[in-house]
């Protein structure tokens, strides 16, 4: 029978995160394809952004004097034109925005903040401020300093600033190879038929899904029926991927065999049990290279250990540097109790500050419907026994 320990939440964490100790190959991808990827090389900026003074506005540039009244406009700048300085007293350009102003100018005056003008002078109004609507060369960023640290992982706002460098390609980390499986003869796959004596695996597709939202692709590879030698064989197959992502067979039961079957196939557990609830028999280790991440099968502990434990892990394996999910300050709406002596991860509503836990904290790791409209978790310390209505707390979002 497997031995299953009560590891200290914290110290899970930092077993697990201790399982990343090597990053993915590199490959060059377009920045088409570069959503979701993890950068393997900081990007320094090599154009200035801007890359020349512009006007932000459409309107009058002009060198700043005071008490000048009015400017004779001497020539229209559109987007695209490179105009030489030839400014005369009291003259102005007239500029769209985005257009590179001349040297010779240093304020730009809006068309709608002009006291008047016609088509070949400006009054200009009282008040002016010398340096106004200018988008100055390199105020963003200066050619030589960095604009993206190795390890970003790049959403659609970092692939903005990698454009404005006319980048085509980046150096990222290869896409980590993810296989997940249930485990459970109880168990039939969506497109198989369960009887009323069968169920439908929840874990696989909650899981798969779970890690897509994360930015990561898994395959899923089924069911693997409760029969040592058949899950051993199974295992045994799976050398080609990264990481290997089961569920259910890993607490006490006599068919409770992914242990053996994985240690047969030379897995080592970091860890198999932590103090937590829901959690308890949750299992992380390593054949060979390859990291293996063990979840409960009870559908809402698979789904809830995943997100603490192996999205963090992944991201760090993927190469990432931010791994850690950020903790949002929360009121409390409504008391609610839970055991002490263990850590309580409890799920919730966040909105507008505040955050309501499901059904008072009471429901079952084998439901479903706690995580419908949960959008938040609450992580206890092992002391506490009862979160009041009102008290701050800290939560993090799904
Ligand atoms: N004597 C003890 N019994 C149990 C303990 C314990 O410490 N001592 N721990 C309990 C805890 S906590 C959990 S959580 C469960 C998890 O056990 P397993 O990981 O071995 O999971 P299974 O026994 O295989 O399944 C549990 C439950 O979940 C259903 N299941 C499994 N996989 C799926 C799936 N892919 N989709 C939908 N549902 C799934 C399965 O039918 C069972 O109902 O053990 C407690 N027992
Ligand atoms: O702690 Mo188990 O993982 O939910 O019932």
């Amino acid at each position: 029978m497997p031995h299953v320990h009560s590891l200290a939440f914290d110290e899970a964490i930092k077993n697990s995160l201790a399982l990343a100790t090597t990053k993915p190959h590199t490959e060059w991808v377009s920045l088409f394809d570069a959503l979701g990827r993890t950068l393997a090389k900081e990007i320094t900026c090599k154009k200035n952004l801007p890359s020349y003074t512009n006007a932000a506005m459409d309107g009058f540039a002009f060198t700043y004097k005071e008490n000048v009244e009015q400017l004779r406009i001497k020539k229209t700048i559109l987007a695209g034109d490179v105009v030489a300085p030839c400014l005369g007293e009291n003259e102005c350009y007239k500029i769209m925005t985005g257009a590179k102003v001349p040297e010779d100018a240093d304020t730009i005056l809006p068309f709608e903040d002009a006291h008047s003008y016609d088509e070949t002078n400006v009054v200009l109004p009282s008040k002016l401020k010398k340096g106004s609507a200018l988008r100055l060369k390199g105020e963003e960023a200066r050619i030589g300093t960095c604009l993206l640290s190795e390890g970003v992982c790049m959403t659609s706002r970092e692939i903005a600033l990698l454009a404005s460098q006319g980048i085509m390609m980046v150096e990222v980390y290869k896409k980590l190879h993810i296989a997940i499986f249930s485990t459970g003869n109880e168990l039939k796959s969506p497109w198989e038929n369960a009887n009323e004596n069968e169920i439908y695996d929840i874990n696989a597709i909650s899981l798969l899904s779970l890690l897509k939202e994360h930015g990561f692709d898994a395959h899923y590879c089924g069911v693997v029926p409760d029969h040592l030698e058949t899950a051993t064989a199974y295992f045994a197959q799976m050398k080609q991927y990264d990481v290997l992502l089961t569920s259910g067979g890993v607490s006490m039961g006599e068919a409770d065999f992914v242990e053996r079957a994985l240690v047969a196939n030379g897995f080592e557990a970091s860890f198999h049990g932590i103090n937590i609830k829901p959690g308890k028999p949750t299992m992380l280790g390593k054949m060979g290279s390859i990291l293996v991440t063990s979840m409960p099968g009870n559908p809402l502990a698979a789904y809830v250990n995943a997100f603490v434990f192996v999205i963090p892990l992944l991201k760090k394996l993927q190469g990432q540097t931010t791994i850690h999910f950020e903790k949002i300050d929360a009121l409390n709406q409504e008391a609610f109790s839970m055991r002490s002596g263990r850590v309580n991860l409890v799920l919730g509503t966040f909105s507008k500050g505040v955050f309501h836990a499901f059904g008072k904290n009471k429901y079952g790791s084998g439901m479903v419907k706690p995580l419908i409209g949960s959008n938040a978790l609450w992580i206890s310390d092992e002391k506490t026994e009862r979160v009041e209505a009102m008290e701050a707390i800290k939560i993090i979002l799904f």
